[in-house]
């Protein structure tokens, strides 16, 4: 079973990924939106000599073709890219995937594909995207963390360090944060904290 580093950090390219990953990141997302594949698959082999050279686990997001392609070992996939995802091929190239949910017919899709990691979201509001569900809340996080039994849990949405020892209180294993970091004044510092308040939550 993966052990999830408590610390989620989700990124929009390989810029800001080199950026912070040398400060002791050890879990992190690319999640590039609307770049030809040509781009993506620049910054993907980026992000892996950076993740590699410090130690962290990359996670692909979206992009499972290129994933398979590039060796990559761990990808994160929604409901909608499970719609095309080739499970089959993934467990073949040997790679782990974390998937998203929202609502108990997902959760149960997505355990139904044994995954690294369930995530749950948004727990709190997001400004980062338009979205049909609202925020979860902690009282969902503890009942995902009954439903999933063994598999890691992430939470998602909203997320700032005051908010963090309640939501591991309620069962997740780790979290996730785009807007937090990226739009901190100073993402580098704002990043040390997150690394600071997540660090008493290793297992
Ligand atoms: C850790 C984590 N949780 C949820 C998501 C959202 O995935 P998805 O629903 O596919 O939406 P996009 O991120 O692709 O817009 C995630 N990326 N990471
Ligand atoms: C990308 C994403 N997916 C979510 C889900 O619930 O599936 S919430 C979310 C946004 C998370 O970012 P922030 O830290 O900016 O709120
Ligand atoms: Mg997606």
């Amino acid at each position: 079973m993966t052990v999830l580093d408590p610390f989620y950090l989700i990124v929009d390219d390989a810029d800001m990924l080199e950026r912070l990953v040398p400060l002791g990141v050890r879990l992190v997302q690319l999640r590039i939106k609307d770049r030809p594949d040509d781009d993506i698959r620049r910054q993907i082999k980026r992000a892996q000599i950076c993740c590699a050279a410090h130690g962290a686990q990359l996670v692909v997001n979206d992009y499972w073709r290129l994933a398979i392609e590039l060796n990559c070992d761990f990808v994160h996939l929604g409901q909608e890219d499970m719609d095309t995802a080739d499970f089959e091929a993934l467990r073949g190239a040997g790679l782990r995937f974390g998937l998203s949910t929202h609502d108990e017919a997902e959760l149960a899709r997505a355990l139904d594909q044994r995954p690294a990691y369930v995530a749950l979201g948004p727990v709190y509001p997001t400004l980062l995207k338009q979205m049909k569900w609202g925020p979860q809340g902690l009282e969902r996080v503890g009942q995902w963390r009954q439903l999933a039994g063994s598999i890691p849990l992430v939470g998602i949405g909203g997320l700032v360090p005051d908010r963090l020892p309640s939501l591991f209180a309620a069962g997740a294993d780790s979290a996730a944060v785009v807007t937090d970091i990226k739009t901190a004044q100073d993402p580098e510092a704002r990043c040390r904290e997150w690394i600071a308040v997540t660090r008493e939550y290793c297992k």
